[in-house]
């Protein structure tokens, strides 16, 4: 069975990120591609790590206005992502334009309330209601524009999956029990976000910076 573990790839160096991907292919469904990697190796980096023949997730975060959003996807059509992100913050008109852009292999999914946030900062930043309302406002306005799926903490999962059954429902800020969160505030462990209905788990840090990635994504891969 193919793992739904995708391992976050968060380095700028092409070379570091080939060497991880070499020791976890075996235990992972796929590579996430972030802006690290992106802003430092471009379409190059991106087709280089193609080369493994996992699928790829570019995790670019689009937010700009409809325009300039759909422009760039349409500028990503050579790397043929099997997942591109956007944020849903960006309006309904922008991932409207943004799925309409992507090619036919892409899931284009939103942004709800980034893992690393908690209360605190969404009254810092004004938005009202608490993170399970944030992230159902935005799952229905992806939704809603036509998008395949959202970005959520595994805390939200299964309240979204309820008001979009056959939503695509990525899950990073997942932690095995006893990891370092690191700046990640609503993490659950890899278990409870399937458990809760995520599609795929995005991992980095608890793989990629242990002594041996390969047996770290082998135990995690383990638990579910
Ligand atoms: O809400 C979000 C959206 C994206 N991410 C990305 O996932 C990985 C998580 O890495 P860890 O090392 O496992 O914390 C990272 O690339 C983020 O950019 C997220 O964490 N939260």
């Amino acid at each position: 069975m193919t793992s739904i573990i995708y391992v976050a790839i968060d380095t700028p160096l092409l070379t570091r990120a080939q060497q991880i991907v070499q020791q976890v292919r075996n235990h992972v469904g796929g590579i996430k591609l972030g802006l690290e990697f992106f802003c430092a190796n471009g379409h190059h980096g991106v087709l280089e790590m193609r080369k493994f023949g996992l699928p790829i997730f570019l995790d670019l975060k689009l937010h700009d206005i409809p325009n300039t959003v759909a422009s760039a996807v349409q500028a990503l059509h050579t790397l043929e992502p099997a997942i591109l992100t956007v944020h849903a913050a960006g309006g309904r008109a922008m991932m409207e334009d943004a799925k309409a852009a992507a090619g036919m292999h892409t899931k284009v999914v939103a942004v709800t309330m980034l893992t690393s946030l908690d209360q605190n900062d969404l009254d810092d930043i004004g938005m009202t209601g608490d993170p399970h309302t944030q992230v159902e406002r935005l799952a229905k306005l992806a939704r809603d524009a036509g998008l395949d799926g959202i970005v959520c903490s595994g805390a939200e999962v299964a309240h979204a999956r309820k008001i979009w059954p056959s939503g695509f429902f990525v899950v990073p800020g997942v932690r095995p029990t006893g990891a370092s969160k690191g700046d990640q505030k609503r993490a659950v462990t890899p278990r409870q976000a399937l458990d809760a209905g995520a599609s795929i788990l995005v991992i980095g840090r608890p793989i990629t910076q242990a002594a041996e990635p390969d047996v770290a994504a082998r135990e995690i891969e383990a638990t579910l």
